[in-house]
């Protein structure tokens, strides 16, 4: 089966020394709402990943962002996604803001700026939880 692809962001305070990282807490849907997630969602068809990534990130936080390297997750025949239960492949890019402050619209209910110290306070989704260690690793490797 394949999985639906979705995008999500790392965004961080600087890419090249990254302190702090952007924490989204979700509204909807029910099931998932109070999860802490990475911002971002599904690729639409005919959309590249890295279009959705900028399209999501505008549409969620009203900021532009510069893309850095991606954040390989284990399903390599998925681009290196991250598996997100059985029908999602999250593809994850870390980012920096260049324009606009955040700012949380209706998909979400919270935003933090969670320093490494804090990366495990927010109830992160649980397909998440990988991949905030893999983020937290980066962050010790170059903090
Ligand atoms: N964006 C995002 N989605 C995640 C993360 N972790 C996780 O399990 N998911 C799940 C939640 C959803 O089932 C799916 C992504 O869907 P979404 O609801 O964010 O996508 P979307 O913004 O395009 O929403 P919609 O238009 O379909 O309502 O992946 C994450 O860190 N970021």
């Amino acid at each position: 089966m394949t999985r639906r692809a979705v995008v999500g962001a790392a965004i961080v305070d600087d890419l090249r020394r990254p302190t702090r990282l952007l924490a989204a807490q979700r509204a909807e849907p029910s099931s998932l709402a109070g999860g802490w997630e990475l911002p971002g969602g599904k690729v639409e068809p005919g959309e590249g990943p890295i279009d959705a990534l900028h399209r999501e990130v505008q549409e969620e936080l009203d900021v532009r962002v510069r893309l850095g390297d991606q954040v390989p997750g284990p399903l390599t025949a998925a681009g290196a996604a991250w598996p997100l239960g059985a029908s999602y492949a999250m593809q994850v890019w870390w980012a920096e803001i260049i324009d606009g402050t955040p700012e949380f619209g209706p998909e979400h209910q919270a935003i933090r700026w969670l320093t490494p110290d804090e990366l495990y306070d927010v109830a992160w989704l649980t397909d998440d939880l990988p991949i905030v260690q893999r983020l937290e690793a980066a962050f010790r490797c170059t903090g």
